[in-house]
């Protein structure tokens, strides 16, 4: 692991939490701790114990994971006015929650004391001292998050920069300046950082959101500007709109600016990171994310592929496996003759000049006039590259298929489905009731083809999407569908097109079932 030249401090577990549809189970937050102590992570805010017995019950349990590098924080607000430190709820609660380092959260904005706390102004400053003082008393690390400092920068300087020096001389570790409402831009953090370094102050962190979209942008001028602590979430989740993205954060710092900040070593772990806990959370991540999202480093234009094809370095910023990404190249309208030789190669050397090259770029860009779509079905231009190489076997051919859709009064509709299929000069027959004509006619291919072919047992259809072309055709428009296949570790995708729905998506079968039998029985 790298020294830390900078401090990371991930608040997933706290404000990511606050981001909408974000709810993690307590074995879920203790799962998301673990991965980030092993990615590196200086500090994790675990939560508010003060909230719920869910909370409460995270401190207890983390304690005994014993993690090999973060420090986890418990994070709560200062006193209530008026009572001593140790009479207070929240206090107590951070106490309780053991751990090495608590984040008081307090306010720096005057009109926020007055209004929100209704208390004066004083009082807020002491809230703040005594709710340090007697923390750091029972030997905790400090960190104090100022709520919203720099509206309150803006708006009573003099009161925010009273809060700043209040927190750091009772013995307050980091003093985080919070863009609470997200509205700052990231000009205005510089003049108010570039402002503190005069001041004998306990060392700055920031903590933004991203309610103006420059909460990443924000964080790295800061650090630039001498901050030393930075804090986010992991895929940028929050209250509102999102808290600044570690996932951003982390690489500009190493890569870019080359910091030196203790995760270095496990960079290559941060797409991880970001799937993991998207999967934690049950949300399909950004694919645009920077860095880590699935399309951070596929490129779709031909002209790009082309500078691909001949120098990689001067198309992508960096190496995507240094942070666990990779490269694709997509098929589709856009793409020209080096997209095309790029897919060729897995069946050989093919160069711009090739005949079968033209051809199948022609063939690529007909196709997706005439509706096709092969940037998400891969599988379908694999049999069309397969079949102007002389390297395709059909499964099977179809002589004949009879689908019927029924519903009476008393039951839902079914449908009855038969064909019957050639395959290599022998008639196969096969028949199923389904739920709809796709599922009918998937049903009745396996019920002919089992037998012989057992591998198909293995495979089945895990999607299936639908597109009207020319919705202004109204019954006669033209539908796209889409077929995802899975044999539960590899999945592929396929396309059909017609103005009958059975039909293309007959289509789209046929290509599915046909890809994986050339590429993964024949050749096997
Ligand atoms: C900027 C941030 O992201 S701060 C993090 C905010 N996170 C959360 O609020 C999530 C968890 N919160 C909760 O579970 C609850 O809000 C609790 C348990 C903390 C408090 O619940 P309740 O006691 O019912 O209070 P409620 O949520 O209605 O109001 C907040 C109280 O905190 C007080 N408060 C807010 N900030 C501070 C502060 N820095 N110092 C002291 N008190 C504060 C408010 O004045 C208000 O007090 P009041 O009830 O005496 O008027
Ligand atoms: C502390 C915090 O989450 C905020 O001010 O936004």
């Amino acid at each position: 692991m790298g020294k830390s030249e900078i401090a990371v401090f991930d608040t997933t577990l706290r404000d990511g939490t606050q981001g909408t549809g974000i709810n993690f189970t307590l074995k879920d937050k203790l799962e998301i701790a673990e991965k980030l102590d092993d990615f590196g992570i200086d500090y994790i805010e675990g939560g508010f114990p003060l909230a719920s017995e869910k909370e409460t019950a995270f401190f207890k349990e983390i304690q005994k994971l014993n993690l090999k590098h973060s420090k986890i924080c418990a994070f709560g607000s200062t006193r209530k006015p008026g009572i001593h430190a140790s009479q207070d709820a929240h206090i107590n609660a951070l106490l309780q929650a053991e751990t090495p380092t608590v984040v008081v959260v307090g306010k720096s904005w005057d009109a926020h004391a007055s209004e929100v706390l209704q208390t004066s102004l004083d009082e807020n400053l002491n809230m703040i001292h005594d709710s340090i003082t007697y923390l750091k008393s029972e030997g905790r690390e400090i960190i104090f998050d100022l709520e919203h400092f720099f509206d309150g920068y803006l708006n009573n300087q003099a009161y925010a920069l009273k809060v700043l020096q209040t927190a750091s001389d009772a013995g307050a570790d980091c003093l985080v300046l919070c863009d609470t409402n997200g509205g700052t831009l990231p000009q205005a953090v510089i003049v108010a950082i570039n402002n503190l370094k005069t001041r004998n102050l306990a060392p700055l962190g920031v903590h933004f959101h991203n309610d103006t979209a420059t909460a990443v942008a924000s964080s790295i001028l800061a650090v630039e500007a001498g901050a030393v602590h930075v804090q986010g979430t992991i895929n940028g989740w929050g209250e509102r709109v999102g808290n600044a993205n570690l996932c951003a954060i982390i690489p500009n710092l190493i890569l870019k600016m080359k910091k030196e900040v203790y995760c270095s070593t496990k960079l290559k772990d941060l797409t991880k990171l970001s799937r993991f806990t998207a999967e934690k959370a049950n949300i399909i991540p950004e694919k645009n994310q920077a860095y880590v999202g699935e399309t951070a480093f596929t490129h779709k234009a031909g002209q790009h592929a082309d500078v691909l094809a001949k120098a990689e370095h001067l198309m992508e910023h960096m190496d995507s496996s240094l942070i666990g990404n990779s490269r694709k190249i997509l098929l589709s309208e856009l793409a020209g003759k080096s997209t095309i030789v790029r897919k060729l190669s897995k069946y050989g050397d093919f160069d711009k000049k090739s005949e079968i090259v033209s051809k199948l770029t022609e063939t690529l860009k007909k196709k997706e006039m005439d509706g096709y779509e092969y940037e998400a079905a891969e599988a379908s231009f694999d049999v069309i590259m397969r079949k102007a190489l002389g390297k395709y076997t059909p499964l099977f051919e179809l002589q004949n298929y009879h689908i019927e859709s029924y519903k009476t009064m008393q039951s839902k509709s079914k449908t009855v489905g038969r064909l019957f299929l050639n395959v290599s000069g022998v008639e196969h027959m096969g028949a199923a009731v389904g739920e709809g004509p796709v599922d009918t006619l998937n049903a009745s291919v396996r019920d002919a083809l089992i037998p012989s072919f057992p591998f198909l047992k293995n495979i089945h259809l895990s999607d299936y999407r639908v597109r009207v072309l020319n919705p202004e055709e109204a019954t006669a428009a033209k539908v796209r569908v889409f077929i995802t296949f899975t044999d539960n570790n590899k999945t592929w995708d396929s396309v059909g097109v017609s103005e009958n729905i059975i039909e293309a998506s007959w289509e789209a079968l046929l290509d599915a079932i046909n890809f994986y039998y050339n590429n993964f029985i024949l050749e096997e």
